[in-house]
C-alpha cells in the first residue's frame, strides 16, 4: 500500500508526460476479448476518461468479435475466420452491425459518460467517415499466398476524418464502431484493428494503442520466453508469412503498419487484461507490450 507521500510523488512523476502529450491524439483500439470482464472494462473506461481530463485527446475504436460470435450462435450459426477475419454473409453482416453499432457502441458511450466524459458514438457510415471496399483475405500456404473471398468483409478505402476533428475540437470523445459503407451504400464488416490503424494514420495520431488479451507478440506463441518488445515491419511481415503471427494477431500487426505508414507516430499492442495498462503505457518510461516500428526494430527476444 502506498503512503500519502508516495501517492503524491507518483502524481508528480507523470507531469513530464502530461506536458508532452497535452492536446495530442491517442487512438485506442479496445478489442472484444479484453471487454469480457466487467471490472476490467470499467477500469479501461476510467483510464480513458482520465486521459481526457488531463488534456489528452482519446479516440476509441472498439471491436466486439466474441459478442458477434455469441449472437450468431444463438441464431444457430457457426462462425468461421480466415486470417483472423470473420467470414461474413448477409445474415452475419446484419448481426455484426447490430452488435457493434447497436449494442457495444452505445454501452461504451454510456459508461464513458457515467464517469464524466462527453462521449459520442459513431460508426464508419456517419458523415462518410469510412469509405469501404470489399476485402479479399490473404492465405499463406507452403510459402505461397492466395486471395480468398470471405463475403461482406470490408477494407478501408478512404477515411474522411472531419467528423472526428469536429468532435475532438469540441471536447467530445469519439467512440467508433467498425462498420463502413461501400460505393452503393452497402454495409461492410471491417476488422476493428484495421479501422483503428487507418484512423490513427489519418489523424497523424501520437499513438495507436491496441488493447488485446495477450501481453504482446511472441515469436512462438506457445513459448512465453519469446516475447518481442520491439518489432520492425520486415520482421512482422515475415512472421505473418511464416505463420508465427496468426489469427487475430494478423490484423493487429497490419493495423500498426498502416498507422505508422499513414502518419501516426507510434504503435503499441498491449495487454488489456492488465489493470490500467493504458496508463502504464502512456505515463511510464518502461512502457509495456510490443511496439511496432518502421524498419528493422531490435529483433529482441527477452
Ligand atoms: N505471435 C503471436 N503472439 C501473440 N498472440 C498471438 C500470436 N499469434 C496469434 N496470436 C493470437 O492473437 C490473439 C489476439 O487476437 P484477438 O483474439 O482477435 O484479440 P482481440 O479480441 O483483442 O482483437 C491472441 O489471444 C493470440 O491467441
Ligand atoms: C471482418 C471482421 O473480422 N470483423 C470483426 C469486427 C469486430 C472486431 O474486430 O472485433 P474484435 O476487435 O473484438 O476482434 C468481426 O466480425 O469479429
Amino acid at each position: 500500500m502506498l503512503t500519502t507521500i508516495e501517492k503524491a510523488s507518483v502524481l508528480v512523476e507523470i507531469l513530464p508526460y502530461i506536458r508532452k502529450f497535452t492536446g495530442k491524439t491517442f487512438v485506442i483500439k479496445y478489442g472484444g476479448n479484453a471487454m469480457l470482464n466487467a471490472d476490467l472494462k470499467n477500469s479501461v473506461i476510467k483510464d480513458i476518461v482520465l486521459m481526457k481530463y488531463i488534456g489528452l485527446r482519446p479516440v476509441v475504436v472498439h471491436g466486439g468479435g466474441p459478442e458477434i460470435t455469441a449472437l450468431l450462435k444463438q441464431l444457430g450459426k457457426q462462425s468461421s475466420f480466415v486470417s483472423g477475419l470473420r467470414v461474413t454473409d448477409e445474415e452475419t453482416m446484419a448481426a455484426a452491425e447490430m452488435v457493434l453499432a447497436g449494442k457495444i457502441n452505445t454501452e461504451l458511450v454510456a459508461m464513458l459518460n457515467t464517469h464524466g466524459a462527453r462521449a459520442v458514438g459513431i460508426n464508419g457510415k456517419d458523415a462518410g467517415l469510412i469509405k469501404a471496399r470489399k476485402h479479399l483475405a490473404t492465405v499463406y500456404e507452403d510459402g505461397q499466398s492466395r486471395e480468398v473471398d470471405i463475403g461482406f468483409v470490408g477494407d478501408v478505402a478512404e477515411v474522411k476524418p472531419d467528423i472526428i476533428w469536429t468532435l475532438l475540437n469540441n471536447d467530445y470523445i469519439p467512440v467508433i464502431a467498425p462498420v463502413g459503407a461501400g460505393a452503393a451504400g452497402e454495409s461492410y464488416n471491417i476488422n476493428a484493428d484495421y479501422v483503428a490503424g487507418e484512423i490513427a494514420g489519418a489523424l497523424r495520431a501520437e499513438k495507436l494503442i491496441l488493447l488485446t488479451d495477450v501481453e504482446g507478440i511472441y515469436r512462438d506463441y506457445h513459448d512465453k520466453s519469446t516475447f518481442v518488445s520491439t518489432l520492425g515491419f520486415a520482421d512482422a511481415k515475415r512472421m505473418i508469412r511464416e505463420g508465427s503471427i496468426e489469427g487475430g494477431m494478423i490484423p493487429k500487426v497490419e493495423a500498426c503498419i498502416r498507422a505508422l505508414s499513414g502518419g501516426a507516430d507510434k504503435a503499441h499492442i498491449i495487454d488489456g487484461r492488465q489493470n490500467h495498462s493504458l496508463l502504464l503505457e502512456i505515463f511510464t518510461d518502461t512502457g509495456i507490450g510490443t511496439e511496432v516500428v518502421k524498419g528493422e526494430g531490435e529483433n529482441d527476444e527477452c
